[in-house]
């Protein structure tokens, strides 16, 4: 091709989880900035992990006529909402990834994008909700390449995001099918000048144009597929897929514990062992490397010593599987239906022979009993829409009570082991942090936390080696069962090794999760909580974990989320003022849907937005009818030192007559019929007032928590989106109250919470070890 010097290109394409923060970005960028010294190279760069997943959520969330025709204030709110949190994580990648000199350049970049993606949300809808959905999905690519590329120029090769998506497909805008004559034309026009220039060519993935010009998706494989096409139309020799594995074993290694890197595999093979389910090798991908001989080899972005698998035309080159039951790339999957050749018969021998046994009392064991299964295909939309890891790196805003690099007195490092129960959505936020987090805690603080398990209702997953299929999974809908478990009390029972405190933590939903905090502060365990049920059940059981956890209990982000609340809360008590009253906005789903419904969007579709950005508990009949807003109030009154039931609290429904009992979907989608009378009841408020949800909790006398016309003049007036305020009435604060203000609700802000807890948890050991307690 043009402009080549007659050396064949090389494609190399990252996933979301190669990208998913400033570290990675940096790490992928020096991959490429040291490919590029020897041959011409393209870049395919995925989404940053959970981008798509945020897209594609408020794209549903606005996907009807009249939420795109009545442009509320609400809608205007939460669009913002949307574009600050976007702005933050991508410019924070930017910012750590990119030279001071080409930062200003990509900063501007990834604004302007941010400004086409607003424009995108609410132009006219001319070709239909799916093309609609792709015009918005599009932008979580757009973004990562503006910022790899500079990444990229930082390291001192030359890079640029191409000036028009290469691929050219048919007009579904949802599964498209690649032209592959289209796309060569396309890639020698926006590809080959860059690399003819002596440029790195950055492309976004997943990202096809249609006849019509109009943004398109690929489907299913669609990310990795891309790099393939373009690799075809840019004659290259060689594709690399990077993800965080380090290739194709040649069996599973949770069955076989010696399972070995396969270094080569053929098409062929490779095709069975995508069929097996290693997902990133998904016959689609395939395809175009075969038809022209071009080599794919996966390769692990964080392991660039190991040579990883190369997949070529050669037949029976490579060493002779040992086993079958590939490693899946992503999870594991087992036929039941006659095996593909060889592959498939060895996978059904090394499933009889080695697939765990039932599990010890799980009462779950009926259900998720492991053993041959079929393969599970997802749908394809399922799977093109979500991204592939979620959440991103969402800071603590209260500043953690930290052990600063100065003080680690004498170095010592301070093991810290997680046992996480929930990894939804809170949940795969806390993993992903940490994930991106611990390298720099453990430079700067000494802390080396590692994950011991996690678990979700299926049971736990034991290590942390699957911890990104994991998130991936839960992402997809999927049971940790698929990646095998066992019982978590059998985890919280074990001992950890000597010298390692262990965290349980926990993100999950309601009271279920009792018993495991029990048992894990029972042996030991330190214990942080998000989840507002075992703080806010029956007295006895209230005190019962109060007694055996002691000073070993954490719960910041049950009120407010990541807000400073219960620790503002301790610290007047502690400080010796006296607590006369507190009076909250502490739900940040009400305090959303009630000024959506102000500034003109109906309730229905406040309530639906409000689900969308995971503010709303999974259920929100939860949040609608009071009984998250009474389960805070209690959990702010016990620490304030009151003796109470959750009997004594009365509180308000805002669940409409009539679907407080329906199944979820039923309830969702006769929402509408409330809509009339929800905006009767809030255009018929005072003068000057406005329609809050509050909780008053006192010293003395009665808790409540329901609807109050709350004066515009108050704290509670101007709440907008997810905010929560709280007014605390003390002796030191009587004249002028103390008031907290903030965004209350959202995976990451709550994860912050979470966090901060855990790092305080490690103040609290050296100050422990150091007898300062
Ligand atoms: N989303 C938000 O803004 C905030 C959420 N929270 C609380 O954080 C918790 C998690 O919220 P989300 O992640 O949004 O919910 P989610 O529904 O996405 O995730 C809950 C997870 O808990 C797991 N789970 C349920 N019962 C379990 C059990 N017995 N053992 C192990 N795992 C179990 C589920 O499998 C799921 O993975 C909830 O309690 C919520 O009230 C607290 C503050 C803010
Ligand atoms: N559903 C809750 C989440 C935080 O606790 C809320 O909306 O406030």
């Amino acid at each position: 091709m043009n402009g080549l010097n007659n050396v064949h290109p090389l494609v190399i394409k990252f996933g979301g989880t190669s990208v998913g923060g400033g570290a990675q970005f940096a790490n992928a960028a020096g991959i490429v900035a040291g490919a590029a010294a020897d041959r011409p190279v393209a870049v395919v760069v995925s989404a940053m992990s959970g981008t798509t997943d945020t897209l594609l959520g408020y794209a549903d969330a606005t996907d009807d006529g009249a939420s795109r025709t009545r442009v509320g204030a609400t809608r205007e709110g939460s669009l913002a909402e949307l574009h600050r949190a976007l702005a933050e994580r991508h410019l924070a990648a930017a910012r750590e990834a990119v030279s001071p000199e080409i930062l200003p350049g990509v900063e501007r970049r990834v604004l302007e994008l941010l400004r086409e993606l607003v424009e995108a949300i609410g132009a006219p809808d001319a070709n239909g909700p799916a093309a609609r959905r792709a015009r918005i999905a599009v932008f979580g690519e757009r973004l990562s390449a503006a910022i790899l590329a500079g990444a990229i120029s930082s390291q001192g090769a030359p890079a640029a995001v191409v000036s028009g998506d290469p691929i050219a497909t048919d007009g579904d805008f949802a599964e498209a099918e690649v032209d592959a004559s289209g796309t060569r034309e396309r890639c020698s026009r926006y590809v080959a000048p860059l690399l003819g220039d002596g440029r790195v060519a950055v492309v976004p993935g997943f990202v096809g144009r249609s006849p019509e010009g109009l943004p398109t998706t690929l489907g299913r494989g669609g990310s990795d597929l891309s790099a393939t096409v373009v690799g075809r139309g840019i004659g290259a020799s060689e594709v690399w897929i990077m993800s965080d594995v380090d290739g194709v074993l040649d069996a599973d290694p949770r069955l076989v514990p010696n399972a070995a890197l396969l270094p080569e595999l053929s098409y062929r093979e490779a095709g069975d062992f995508a069929e097996l389910g290693a997902k990133v090798l998904h016959p689609r991908t395939m395809e175009p490397a075969s038809e022209v001989g071009m080599e794919v080899l996966v390769r692990n972005t964080f392991n660039p010593d190991c040579p990883g698998t190369r997949v070529t035309d050669a037949e029976g080159r490579g060493r002779p599987l040992r086993r079958a039951a590939p490693q899946p790339l992503g999870r594991a999957a087992v036929r039941d239906g006659p095996p593909p050749g060889g592959l498939g018969r060895d996978l059904h021998r090394v499933a009889g022979r080695a697939g765990p046994s039932p599990r010890r009392g799980d009462p779950a064991a009926g259900r998720h009993q492991p053993g041959p299964r079929r393969h599970r295909r997802r749908g394809p939309r399922l799977r093109r829409l979500r991204g592939e890891g979620r959440g991103g790196p969402a800071r603590t805003a209260r500043g953690p009570r930290l052990p600063r690099r100065g003080s680690r007195r004498g170095g010592r490092v301070k093991r810290v082991e997680i046992v996480q129960l929930g990894l939804g959505y809170v949940g795969r936020a806390v993993a992903q942090i940490v994930i991106e987090e611990r390298k720099r805690w453990l430079e700067t603080l000494g802390l080396d936390l590692r994950y011991r398990a996690v678990a979700d209702t299926s049971g736990a997953l034991v290590g942390e080696e699957l911890l990104p299929q994991a998130i991936r999974l839960k992402e997809d809908g999927g049971k940790l069962s698929e990646l095998g478990v066992e019982p978590v009390e059998d985890v919280l029972r074990t001992e950890p090794e000597e010298g390692t405190t262990r965290i349980v933590v926990d993100l999950a939903v309601h009271g279920g999760t009792f018993d495991l905090d029990l048992l894990g502060v029972q042996n030991g365990s330190c214990l942080v909580l998000s989840n507002k049920g075992p703080l806010s059940g029956g007295s006895e059981q209230y005190e019962s974990l109060m007694d055996a956890a002691g000073d070993r209990l954490w719960y910041e982000a049950t009120v407010g989320a990541g807000m400073p609340i219960v620790s503002t809360l301790k610290g007047l008590v502690e400080t010796g003022d006296e607590v006369l009253e507190i009076q909250a906005s502490p739900s940040g789903t009400l305090g959303f849907i009630m000024s959506a419904v102000e500034g003109g969007r109906s309730f229905s579709e406040a309530v639906k937005e409000a689900v969308a950005l995971h503010y709303a508990e999974p259920d929100p009949r939860d949040d609608l009818s009071g009984l998250d807003v009474a389960r805070k109030a209690i959990i702010l009154a016990r620490t304030m030192g009151r003796e109470i039931e959750p009997s004594e609290i009365p509180y308000e429904s805002l669940v409409p007559e009539g679907l407080e009992a329906v199944p979820l979907p039923e309830f969702m989608e006769r929402l509408p019929e409330a809509d009339e009378e929800f905006a009767a009841r809030m255009s018929a408020v005072r003068e000057n007032h406005m329609l809050r949800y509050l909780a008053r909790i006192p010293a003395e006398g009665p808790v409540e928590v329901g609807l109050t016309e709350a004066a515009v003049e108050t704290p509670f007036g101007p709440i907008n989106g997810p905010e929560n305020v709280f007014d605390f009435r003390t002796r030191r604060y009587s004249d002028v109250t103390l008031t907290v203000t903030g965004p209350g609700a959202g995976p990451e802000r709550t994860a912050s919470g979470v966090i901060g807890d855990m790092l305080d948890i490690v103040g609290k050991i050296v100050r422990d070890r150091e007898g300062l307690a």
